[in-house]
């Protein structure tokens, strides 16, 4: 398969290129040439599948014959090695829990995917690649994880310094070896332009082959439709229309979601749930995409307030403004509001939700006061990993599993800069 560049000013590429590249040389996202529906006898049947074959069939289009199907089974039964749990919260709504993997955040699908692709690909080529990768919190600490060392590899982390939570740092800081933290003086869309910036440097790419670990990155994103998949598979004896909604950031897993669909998964809508960065929101009421510094909130990971992925997203409806209305509801929340839905689900269901999901419960039932489905709002982390939110607001202690507290007492390393400047320095070091 092929990939091009949405700004149309790029050749098209390979998938081993477009891996190693992430964005393409005219600064825009790698986007497949086509996507082909599946059989439908895929979906009448998806309950007999396990996860790796229902992974290995809806993505291998995307990447075979250029990784071979034995390696890509082999590339998703490793990166697949958890579970996919779905949650009855009531009877029109259900969560998907993400959290099941080793840094507990969505984001480990997509970072050890990428993470073995990569390796794949390095097997033949000679030259270290830097992975460069803008965290508001969670994907920092899963692509540290994902490809903490692999040969030939070095990554580099950007991060809001002070906007992202205790554990989240401790999880992107800790680790050493090929892995390094860098703190910027500035919020998520800071660290996303400069990481960005760095791919259009001449001078940077004439000396070392960058790539992002971002959901900019195809590999990263990708494989993030996997699990909408997972849940069909769990839910389609129960329900006839099942929708989604997706606390969303930089928007990538939503729009993995939307490719779910386009290969044919049944699925009714769409909402995007937001903190109070609603560029999106603005967008579906006014048509005018209007991107704005970042505002930070309790759902620290979804801070940002110009998503990258949001132009997939236009492309995956034709871009077609009407298209895209009858597939997507997006509603904004405040802190308070998701504080509300935090204690609302504890006490009424019982159930530990962190503050992204808490904005993707509230997303799910403003959808729900208008429309008739069964939604899955997606738990995109745990709930420990915004320990003083969670405990303040239901006023009791949660047990941290041992994934969170295994990074708890490491000491935190990382490296200070305030620019493009100190980043490009680092780099050129
Ligand atoms: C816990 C959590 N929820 C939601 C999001 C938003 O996801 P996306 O950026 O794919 O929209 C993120 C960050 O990506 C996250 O870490
Ligand atoms: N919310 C993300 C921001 C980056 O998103 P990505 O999916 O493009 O990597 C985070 O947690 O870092």
């Amino acid at each position: 398969m092929n990939y091009y560049s949405l700004n149309k000013k790029a050749p098209n590429t390979t998938f081993e290129n477009a891996v190693v590249r992430g964005l393409a040389p005219d600064k825009g996202l790698y986007f497949p040439e086509s996507i082909t529906p599946l059989d439908p006898s895929f979906f009448e049947n998806i309950e007999d599948k396990s996860n790796v074959d229902i992974a290995f069939e809806a993505i291998k289009q995307f990447i075979v014959p250029e990784i071979p199907e034995d390696v890509l089974k082999t590339i998703i039964k490793e990166t697949l090695n958890f579970d996919f749990p779905v949650v009855k919260i009531n009877e029109r709504i259900s969560t998907l829990e993400l959290f099941h993997g080793p840094t507990m955040a969505f984001k480990d699908v997509g970072a050890r995917f990428m993470a073995r692709c990569l390796g794949y690909f390095n097997k033949t080529n000679t030259n270290d690649v830097a992975v460069l990768v803008a965290t508001s919190g969670d994907t920092g600490g899963a692509v540290a994880n994902g490809f903490l060392g692999v040969k030939g590899v070095n990554v580099v982390i950007l991060y809001p310094s002070g906007k992202v939570s205790d554990i989240q740092e401790k999880q992107l800081t800790t680790l050493g070896q090929n892995i390094t933290a860098l703190e910027v003086d500035g919020v998520f869309d800071d660290c996303q332009d400069m990481v960005k910036q760095a791919f259009m440097d001449k001078e940077l790419t004439s000396k070392m082959q960058l790539t992002s670990a971002n959901s900019i990155n195809i590999a990263r994103w990708l494989p993030q439709l996997f699990y909408f998949m997972f849940t069909y598979k769990q839910l389609k004896s129960k329900y006839t229309d099942i929708a989604f909604s997706v606390p969303s950031g930089n928007f990538g897993n939503i729009c993995a979601g939307m490719v779910a669909q386009k290969l044919g998964l049944p699925i009714k809508h769409f909402i995007a749930a937001n903190n109070a960065n609603d560029t999106v929101v603005n967008y579906m009421l006014s048509q005018t995409y209007n991107p704005k510094p970042s505002i930070q909130t309790i759902s620290n990971a979804m801070d940002v307030g110009n998503p990258s992925n949001f132009i997939r997203i236009q492309k995956l409806h034709n871009n077609d403004f009407e298209t895209l209305k009858k597939n997507l509801s997006s509603f904004s929340y405040t802190d308070d509001q998701t504080k509300t839905a935090l204690l609302e689900l504890y006490k009424d269901y019982n159930y530990v939700a962190d503050p992204h999901g808490a904005v993707g419960y509230l997303g799910a039932k403003d959808y729900l006061k208008n429309n008739d489905a069964h939604v899955v709002f997606l738990e995109t982390a745990h709930p420990t990993k915004f320990l003083d939110v969670v405990e303040e607001v239901i006023e009791k202690k949660v047990p941290l599993p041992s994934q969170i507290e295994a990074v708890m007492d490491k000491t935190k390393v990382s490296v200070k800069i305030n620019s493009y400047n100190d980043l490009k320095g680092f780099l050129l070091r």
